[in-house]
């Protein structure tokens, strides 16, 4: 059965990609991304509709004149976002249960919206694990880091104002793993 869409959010460095992961490859077919909007051309071997929704500047900016969308930005010139109706696809044409992976302003965009999805809060064990893991990932710079760590004490305080339906700690992978599926297999 499709279930609601979930969201999961957490700070950054908090364990979501590794956590998804071994989600989708113990299930891939019961959960499914949203596929993205992009005005970015297609690169070689980039399928329209399953890698992103390839669209042109004009038909993104009508998009967003229409409220379209969850979220979106711009980089280096090029518009991304993810639109309310390639959630509602995930369910509707691939038979899956949708998983959205974003920060806390998506979360509260998607509470607007009428997907009537489930909240799910990844937290660190702690501010110290997060900037270790962080720095272990070797993913960022020292200022990127530092940047990670503000948004993630404002994550962390909308967290405790009761925004999710589950928080989970990631201080354990293989019990946060399975605290996550017991959440996700729930309906
Ligand atoms: N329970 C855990 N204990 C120790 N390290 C962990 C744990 N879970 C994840 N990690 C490590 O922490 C780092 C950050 O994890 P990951 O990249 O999954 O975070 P993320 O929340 O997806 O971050 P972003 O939002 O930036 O994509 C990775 O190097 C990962 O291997």
């Amino acid at each position: 059965m499709v279930g609601r869409p979930i969201v999961i959010s957490g700070p950054s460095g908090t364990g979501k990609s590794t956590l998804l992961k071994k989600l989708f490859a113990e299930y891939p077919d019961k959960f499914g991304f949203s596929v993205s909007n992009t005005t970015r051309k297609p690169r070689p071997g980039e399928i329209n509709g399953k890698d992103y929704n390839f669209v042109s500047t004009e038909e993104f900016k009508k998009l967003i004149d229409e409220n379209k969308f969850i979220e979106w930005a711009q980089f280096s010139g090029n518009y991304y976002g993810t639109t309310i109706k390639a959630v509602e696809d995930v369910a509707t044409k691939q038979g899956k249960t949708c998983i959205l992976d974003i920060d806390m302003q998506g979360v509260k965009s998607v509470k607007k919206t009428s997907l009537n999805a489930r909240f799910l809060f990844l937290s660190p064990p702690s501010i110290e694990e997060l900037k270790k893991r962080l720095s272990g990932r070797g993913t960022e710079t020292q200022e990127s880091i530092d940047k990670r760590i503000d948004a993630a004490a404002a994550e962390m305080e909308y967290a405790q104002t009761g925004a999710h339906d589950k928080i989970i700690v990631n201080d354990n992978l293989e019990k946060a793993y399975q605290e996550l599926k017991e959440f996700v297999l729930s309906e």
